[in-house]
């Protein structure tokens, strides 16, 4: 790879986010911990080096810190956050506590506007997320932006090409941010663009035709974006070797289980094989009613199934999983907060007797379809929209029974037909029902009812880190009202979620 970028990591909840910007700027980038040796970085011979941003303040003793020579490789560098306040402190600035923080939304004045800041406007909002401040430059530095409560917003020592932001450049909320990181790559580093997702999808195949050899691989394969992605680069690499498993548990949409099995049996030359585990699914998640809990039942269900499947298929050493950065991240790190155990990564049981591969595990939903249209998959599975591995378990809340998912099947059908017939199925990134374990009091017919309440959820999103509630017209929402009380039985009331991510989850369990 000739032009490589690599990102320190220093614990930040966004390093991943820098490294697809990098990616989507098409050029190659490793993430690689905070004390990776300078000799192998020598070696690697990046052409930039990005610092991310972390929890730690640089003044802790325990601090995490690269070696001072990463400083005079001759190598441009973009501190962000953490990273530039350890650039800051690096020349001797100084680095404190500030006395107000800032989260969020922060007007940005630029003052300098060439090198990152090169073609950006003045005055831009920018997203921060710091307590502590430079509040003081190192000399020959120059303070090149600033916003009302942090004098340095920015800072760069041109002749040594390191530049630091506070701010955080990699996220969708700070306005021109991409452009930032363009400027840093193309105009500080002088990289030329080199590096598109058919050379992802190339690098991959090749890696795992020399992982697996002439061994066998079952893949997980749910019909869905992610699955479909990774089964086809695993068949190009290692062809008839590869059968995919795909377990119907009884928790999928109405009709989907046929849909899948036939369009996969349509569209891909490759070994399948549906499973029907419905009812030993039902029967290990009767009763269980906590979030977390129901996740972890069908996480190891769903293995010991491939593991009972293995058994009959013979010597299969690797289990093939569509995992994303979003199924990693939220399923908690060493460093990060667990918010929901996705079944595939936080749900896993410890004891899983294959070696798992996972060839989209670094990239986000859009990457992942963009590596799908490289691979020429029909954009029906490319933009299908999302659907969990737990499936209808995590949209009926609380305990699950065959009424509850009957009802929760009956009521996404008629959603997802009229926002069908509205048109605004490509408008929106996911679009569902769910089952709130409520009942409430209606009047139907003259008659008293104490029936559920459907709740509608949809989302616009790019990548499901982030979402916003999608502004569907009242007079659909009215439509699909009323088609839901009228004909899915036992509901009498239909409420539309309002919530975006964060505060909420797209899922409600
Ligand atoms: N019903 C299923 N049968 C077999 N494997 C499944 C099933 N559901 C999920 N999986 C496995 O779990 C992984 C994660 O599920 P997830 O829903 O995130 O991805 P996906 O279904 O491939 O794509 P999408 O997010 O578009 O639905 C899948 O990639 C697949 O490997
Ligand atoms: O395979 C999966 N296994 C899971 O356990 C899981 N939980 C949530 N999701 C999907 O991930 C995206 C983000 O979901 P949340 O905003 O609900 O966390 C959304 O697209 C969700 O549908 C899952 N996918
Ligand atoms: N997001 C960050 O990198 C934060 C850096 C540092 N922990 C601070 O609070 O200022
Ligand atoms: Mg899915």
């Amino acid at each position: 790879m000739s032009n490589l970028v690599l990102i320190l990591d220093f614990g930040g909840q966004y390093s991943q986010l820098i490294a697809r910007r990098v990616r989507e700027a098409n050029i190659y980038c490793e993430i690689v911990p905070y004390d990776y040796p300078v000799e192998k970085i020598k070696e690697k011979a990046p052409k930039g080096i990005i610092f991310s941003g972390g929890p730690a303040s640089v003044y802790a003793e325990d601090a995490p810190r690269c070696s001072k020579e990463v400083f005079e490789l001759n190598i441009p560098i973009l501190g962000i956050c953490y990273g530039g306040q350890l650039m800051a402190q690096s020349f001797e600035g100084k680095v404190s506590r500030a006395e107000e923080r800032e989260y969020g939304k922060a007007e940005l004045e630029i003052i300098n506007d060439t090198g990152v800041f090169k073609n950006i406007d003045d005055n831009i909002s920018c997203w921060m997320s710091h307590t502590d401040f430079i509040e003081q430059i190192p000399e020959g530095f120059e303070i090149t932006a600033k916003t009302d409560s942090c004098p340095v917003a920015a800072m760069k020592n041109q002749e040594k090409k390191l530049y630091a932001v506070q701010f955080h450049p990699e996220v969708e909320h700070t306005q021109k941010g991409k452009d930032m990181i363009k400027n840093f790559l193309y105009e500080v580093c002088n990289i030329t663009p080199d590096w598109n997702m058919g050379d992802f999808a190339e690098e991959t195949i090749q890696k795992i035709r020399e992982e697996i050899g002439d061994k066998k691989a079952i893949c997980a394969l749910s019909g869905g974006v992610d699955s479909s992605v990774a089964a086809v680069l695993v068949h190009k690499a290692i062809g008839s070797n590869l059968t995919c498993i795909f377990v119907d548990h009884g928790l999928l949409r109405k009709n989907e289980a046929d849909q899948v099995e036939g369009i996969f049996k349509e569209k891909f030359n490759m070994n399948l094989i549906r499973v029907d585990a419905k009812d030993r699914f039902l029967s290990k998640l009767k009763g269980v009613t906590d979030p977390e809990k129901k996740r972890k039942i069908i996480g190891e269900e769903f293995i010991r199934v491939f593991e009972e499947e293995k058994a009959k298929l013979g010597e299969i050493d690797y289990l093939v999983q569509g995992t994303i950065y979003p199924d990693v991240i939220e399923s908690g790190t060493d460093k990060a907060s667990v918010i929901k155990s996705h079944h595939n990564v936080g749900g896993l049981p410890e004891d899983v007797d294959f070696e798992i591969i996972e060839p989209l595990r670094q990239l986000f939903k859009d990457e992942v379809r963009k590596v799908g249209k490289e691979l020429n998959i029909p954009n029906q599975i490319v933009y299908r929209q999302p659907f969990p591995g737990p499936g209808l378990a995590i949209r009926v809340l609380g305990e699950i029974t065959e009424e509850k998912l009957e009802i929760v099947r009956e009521a996404d059908w008629i959603f997802r037909e009229e926002i069908k017939k509205a048109g605004l199925n490509d408008k929106i990134w996911q679009y569902f029902a769910a089952l709130p374990d409520i009942k409430s009091v209606g009047v139907m017919g003259d008659e008293r009812t104490y029936c559920y309440t459907i709740a509608l959820r949809a989302v616009t999103s790019t990548d499901g880190m982030t979402a916003d509630w999608a502004r569907i017209p009242f007079d659909v929402l009215e439509k699909i009202s009323n088609r839901i009380v009228n004909n899915v039985e036992h509901v009498n009331r239909v409420v539309y979620d309002i919530t975006s991510k964060p505060p909420a989850t797209i899922e409600w369990e």
